[in-house]
This record gives structure tokens, sequence and C-alpha cells, in this order.
């Protein structure tokens, strides 16, 4: 198995504050990675980092092989699969569905005057199908459902064949339907072995598709636990990441976590919903 993310004692300052602290954190190929964290705890910051789009302000990054500081991004970044909202804002509105995943082949947002070939054709066309929205290949970007742009862009992501796949919030601002299809995909895609090594930042254990491996929780840009999920994901580290007692499910492949208070299970993860059960 080879290193696929590298990451010893990072540290990312920006404007004073310690968005990241001394991260250690390695990625192998075939790894299924879910990242866990409250609002603010510095999981797009990692992810940024993971996709060769910040530098460590201190500390030793290695993505793919290359040492970021050392390496040439934009020959990087084509070989990174990344959904996130940020890169969802600079989709044009008026981009036709596949032109948003053929132009990855390229690493570009926005298409201009580029030329594909039937095999990029093919691909953007398989992946679309494989989403379960090849009938809008045709339709612009703009004029899409939440969950059919989500769609569009795990295809987008997968386009250029990636060695490593990022995901932030993928199911955000999805309905239940559309979140459980989503998370099904997913997946499917952490099962196939051909896929490449995947983290997935999310802030609900509920949204963890079956087959991932490996779990890392952070809290104010620190990592409280890292490693295979099913040792990471217990009540104690959970409780410690979010700042709140939880419990942990775990069944039929899927997690999922509620409150407790005095011992008393009462079904939320919101400190604002916590009622004591005096
Ligand atoms: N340029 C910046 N200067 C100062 N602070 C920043 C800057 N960019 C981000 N931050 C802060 O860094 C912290 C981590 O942000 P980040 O977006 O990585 O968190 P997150 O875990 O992804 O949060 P969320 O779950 O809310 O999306 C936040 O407190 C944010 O306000």
């Amino acid at each position: 198995m080879s290193d696929v993310l590298e990451l010893a004692d990072v540290t990312l300052v920006r404007s004073g504050n310690r968005l990241l602290d001394q991260i250690t954190w390695s990625v192998s190929d075939g790894d299924r990675w879910v990242i866990l964290g409250p609002n603010g705890a510095g999981k797009t910051t990692l992810l940024q980092i993971a996709a060769a789009q910040m530098h460590p302000t201190s500390g030793y990054a290695e993505v793919l092989g290359e040492l970021l500081g050392a390496v040439d991004v934009f020959e990087l970044r084509p070989r990174i699969g990344l959904t996130s909202a940020a890169l969802a804002e600079r989709i044009p509105r008026d981009e036709s569905v596949l032109d948003v995943v053929r132009t990855a082949a390229y690493a570009v947002v926005g298409r201009w005057r580029e030329a594909y070939d039937d095999i990029d054709d093919d691909r953007a066309s398989w992946l679309l199908e494989r989403m379960g929205i090849a009938h809008l290949s045709g339709r612009t970007f703009g004029t899409l459902s939440e969950g059919e742009r989500k769609r569009t862009q795990l295809a987008r992501a997968l386009m250029a064949d990636p060695e490593l796949l990022l995901l932030d919030e993928p199911t955000a601002g999805l309905d239940l339907g559309g979140r459980e299809t989503l998370v099904a995909t997913m997946g499917e895609i952490a099962a196939d072995p051909a896929s490449p090594a995947t983290v997935l930042v999310t802030h609900h254990v509920e949204e963890i598709p079956t087959g991932f491996t490996h779990a890392l929780l952070l809290t104010g840009g620190r990592v409280v636990a890292a490693g295979p999920i099913g040792d990471t994901l217990t009540d104690d580290n959970l409780s410690a990441c979010f700042g709140i007692a939880l419990r942990v499910t775990h069944d039929d492949g899927r997690w999922g976590a509620r409150a407790v208070t005095d011992g008393v299970t009462i079904g939320s993860r919101s400190s604002a919903d916590v009622v004591s059960s005096e």
C-alpha cells in the first residue's frame, strides 16, 4: 500500500489563528476516510491542503508522493478529484451538465476552446449514467435541483480518473431521499476496488457510506482521534469531538449518533436540544 497523503505536524495559521494545529495523518491506497468535526473544526481547511489548494504554514505535507511547496500544483491538481461548495460556486450556471463533467479532463471550470476526444465524451456520458443523471446531460447546471447538482459534481470529480477523491460535504442541503441515494452511490464507489483513495468530510455520522474504513475526528484544528473506523468512532471519541455526551450506533453498515444526558439517549446531537432527564 502506497501513501496517498502523508502529513506530519501540519500547522496552518491565518490572521493569527491556528486553523490547523500539528496534524499528523496518512492515507493509503484503498483507504476510505471520513473526517468529522463541529463547525469551524478545520475540516475544509484540511481538505484544501489535501487538494493542494493551500500550503501549510509549517510541517510536512506530501500529496500523491509530491511535497507541497516543491511541486507544481497545476500538474498535481488534475490527479485529484474534488467536490466542494467553493468549486460548485465557480461553475457557470449556463454550462451544460455534460461540459461541467468534461471540463474536469482539463481541470478547468467553464468551457472555452478545449477539444474533447471521443474517449472523454464516452467517459463523461458513462459517469452521468452511473450517477443516474444521463437524461440531464444537455441541461444547464443552473437549472438543476440541489441533488442533481451534487450528482453532477460527483461525476465531475471522477472524470479525470483521479488517484485521490476528496468530497467536502457532498450531501449538504439534500432532502432525506436525495441524501440516502447519494450515500448509497458513494457506498458503491467505496466498494469498488478500482476507486481511488477517498476522503469525505461531513458533520453527520449518518452520512458515512457503507465500506468506509477510517475516521479522523477534528476539533479546534486538532486531531481528537484517527484510525480504523471501528476503533475511532466510539462514544468517548465522538463526545470529546463534539463536546456533548453522545452514543454511537452501527447497524447494517451505517452509523448513527444520539445525545445522551444522565444516561438517557434523547435523540439529538445539538447541545441546544439537550434536555436533562431530571
Ligand atoms: N482566512 C482566514 N482567516 C482567519 N480564519 C479563517 C480563515 N479561513 C477560515 N478561517 C477559520 O478557520 C476555522 C476553520 O474553518 P473550516 O472552514 O476549515 O472549518 P470546517 O470544520 O470546515 O467548518 P464547517 O463545518 O462550518 O464547514 C473557522 O473558525 C474559520 O472561521
